[in-house]
């Protein structure tokens, strides 16, 4: 599995975080608790500037997007909200990373295969606990594809054993390993060592 660490707030979190070595560290631009600004990120990513930094955004122009983009310099951009499967072409040619981003209730968007990102991540709606995996049964598409919501180390391996499709590559989390809004040492080295314990750390990646 590929792992990214989201909603990085500060250096301190991108220091502990990148020292479990996850493949991703997320840096969330769009409404949330998490949200960062852009002097922080960066900041954040000159500091560690060997680590790939993939900014969330929700429904912005993507005029906006590439320009924070640029001058966090993000190696990808994550688009969180409804936009345009074109955004994403647009994203591929300015040579960022894409992901897109669905909440997935209780079956896939019927348009998922006018996207055609690096990755998708199927995310929990919001107000529910987890993500309904049962969901990505029909999923037959060719891009790889991550799960977040809710994953923490108690429950991410009986939901990863959940998913037996061949283009599941990765997890992504945040709250998870939080505590008191910062990222917790703890919890991220309690999540990291059981999915070693599984071998479940390491994989394939796009790029
Ligand atoms: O996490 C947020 O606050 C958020 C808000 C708006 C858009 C996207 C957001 N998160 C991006 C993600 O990739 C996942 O939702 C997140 O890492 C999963 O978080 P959690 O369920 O707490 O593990």
């Amino acid at each position: 599995m590929l792992v990214k660490i989201c909603g990085i707030k500060s250096l301190d979190d991108a220091i502990i975080s990148s020292s479990f070595y996850p493949d991703y560290l997320g840096l969330i631009f769009c409404d949330s608790p998490r949200k960062i600004n852009i002097a922080t990120a960066k900041k954040i990513v000159n500091s560690l500037n060997n680590k790939k930094f993939i900014g969330v955004f929700q429904n912005n122009p993507i005029e906006e997007v590439l320009e924070i983009a640029k001058i966090c310099n993000l190696f990808g951009i994550q688009l969180h909200g409804e936009e345009d499967p074109n955004d994403i072409e647009i994203i591929k040619e300015n040579k960022f990373l894409a992901i897109k981003a669905f909440r997935i209730e209780s079956s896939l968007p019927e348009n998922l295969s006018e996207y055609k990102p690096d990755y998708f991540l199927f995310d929990k709606v919001k107000g529910v606990k987890n993500l309904n995996t049962d969901a990505l049964k029909s999923y037959n598409l060719n891009v790889l594809f991550f799960i977040a919501g809710g994953l923490s180390s108690e429950n991410v391996i009986e939901t990863i054993q959940k998913i037996s499709n061949p283009k599941f590559c990765g997890i992504d989390l945040a709250s998870g390993v939080e505590r008191e809004n910062k990222k917790d040492p703890i919890l991220l080295n309690n999540f990291f060592n059981v999915l070693k314990k599984q071998n479940f750390f390491g994989g394939q990646k796009v790029e």
